[in-house]
């Protein structure tokens, strides 16, 4: 058994509610408790029983699993501004009430969302509902740290509130959320694929090499997409479990709004804060796995002396270097990559470590760093004028940000790469490649063919 303290949500919620009257503001309430361990999947698929939106989080290695399930707090910036979201961030914070015993990082006050991968590209229809950045605090976080897990109940409670009818309704969810019966998947399946403009891609893949060769610009990353329908509406539930039981050093994230759901799993780490203690990832420059151990190493081998994989790499440790240098007291950083290996490719690999100065936040590194040369290209502004000239779809969430913050700012934010958006009985996938000097558009189109594998393969087809 473990040790629970006994949960009153009337008592805190009436406590909270006096706060409000003295303040003449609205209080914003955080309750956190130990509760039993429950499988992440399981709370998640209860949630669909609350009709409400729910977001999913794991780490790369699974050690902290996040699955959300409700808004309790929106923030919502159009233009994608760093600057508004730490604000409205406070400003949530300044008049709340959070009680957490257990005082855990990765318990209470967190928000999780994204961000556009250009705050300037126009929302087009598939990507309505996810304009600029947006968090947000669900109504109940499940923590799964290792085997403990916590309940964070969060709720704005105002003067007005009717403190025994609010109560009692999250209590009821709470209860609904935390004895959720083993969960049912639904079995998704493929009926029709769609590529989009395979054969103009490739074009563009030379009208790149022949940019760089003429122009100030040495890489730009051009993606793809690929378009599914599904027999029935696709169980985000069943998707989630295969990424997670399938892609092993892979972020897997879902952040649903209204009935469409971003999904994926990405290895590609942007930052992470800890205390101040700092941590990012380089990671450009691709190859697939070898079908036996020696053609593996063989292929790794082969990634790690390409000059033209190299080059792709070293744009990205270069600005990451630079762009980390300019907050942090220190950088450890190793010469020479190694090699990342993934379920259907592998990838060079770079590891950054730094201290954060005083005065700087998590939010802080992610706007210096998006994006980097991993996704637009090298130099920044010049590849991105050209994806936004030229490229074949609209990114949205694509390649950009994605992740958590806490109340002292400590947290995490993958590249939404491997990813895909679900919008019921269809889906749009995304996978792009860094083109830079001597690409050949055939081989960079067989490398997003195997970027597009996991993600395809949770859905419930192939290539
Ligand atoms: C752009 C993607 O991946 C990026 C491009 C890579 C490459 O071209 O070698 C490797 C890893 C990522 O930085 C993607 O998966 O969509
Ligand atoms: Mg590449």
């Amino acid at each position: 058994m473990i040790e629970t303290k006994d949960l009153d949500i009337d008592g805190v919620l009436q406590a909270a509610q006096k706060q409000s009257i003295g303040k003449a503001a609205p209080t914003f309430v955080s309750i956190t408790e130990q509760i039993a361990w429950i499988d992440p999947i399981q709370f998640f698929q209860a949630g669909k029983g609350l009709q409400e939106n729910r977001m999913f989080w794991s780490s790369a290695d699974q050690s902290t699993q996040f699955v959300g399930i409700g808004d309790a707090v929106l923030l919502q910036n159009q233009d994608g501004s760093y600057h508004q979201l730490t604000n409205e961030w406070e400003q949530v914070l300044k008049n709340s009430w959070v009680d957490n015993p257990y005082d855990q990082y990765k318990t209470g006050p967190i928000a999780f969302g994204g961000f556009p991968f250009d705050s300037d590209e126009k929302v087009n229809e598939l990507w309505k509902g996810f304009e600029g950045s947006q968090f947000r605090v669900p109504t109940f976080l499940l923590t799964v740290e290792n085997d403990s897990a916590f309940l964070t109940t969060t709720v704005y409670v105002k003067e007005e509130s009717n403190i025994d009818e609010l109560s009692a309704d999250l209590v009821t969810k709470r209860n609904q959320l935390i004895h959720a019966p083993e969960p049912i998947f639904q079995k998704n399946a493929i009926v029709l694929k769609h590529e989009v403009d395979p054969v103009q891609w490739r074009e563009l893949v030379v009208k790149v090499t022949d940019t760089i060769e003429q122009d100030d610009v040495d890489k730009i990353v051009l993606a793809r997409e690929l378009q599914i329908e599904f027999e029935d509406i696709c169980d985000i539930g069943q998707v989630l479990n295969t990424l997670k039981n399938t892609q092993e050093h892979s972020f897997v994230f879902a952040w649903e709004k209204d009935d469409v759901c971003f999904v994926g799993a990405t290895p590609e780490r942007l930052v992470k804060v800890d205390n101040q203690q700092l941590f990012s990832t380089c990671l450009a420059g691709t190859s697939p796995r070898g079908k036996s151990l020696k053609e593996d190493n063989w292929y790794g081998q082969q990634l790690l002396n390409d000059q033209k994989n190299r080059e792709e790499h070293q744009f990205v440790v270069d600005m990451i270097k630079s762009a980390v240098h300019s907050c942090a007291k220190y950088v450890e950083i190793p010469d020479q990559p190694s090699l990342y290996r993934l379920k259907n490719l592998q990838h060079l690999y770079t590891p950054v470590k730094a201290e954060l100065k005083k005065g700087y936040t998590l939010l802080d590194v992610v706007e210096k760093l998006h994006p980097t040369p991993a996704l637009c290209g090298f130099p920044r502004e010049s590849s991105l004028a050209f994806i936004r000239k030229f490229e074949l779809l609209e990114r949205g969430w694509y390649g950009a940000p994605i992740g958590w913050f806490d109340q002292h700012f400590n947290g995490e934010f993958a590249v939404a790469i491997r990813s895909a958006l679900i919008d019921q009985d269809k889906a749009s996938l995304f996978a792009g490649c860094g083109v830079v000097k001597g690409s050949d558009p055939e081989i960079e189109y067989q490398e997003t063919n195997i970027k597009f594998t996991p993600m395809l393969q949770a859905l419930g087809g192939s290539l």
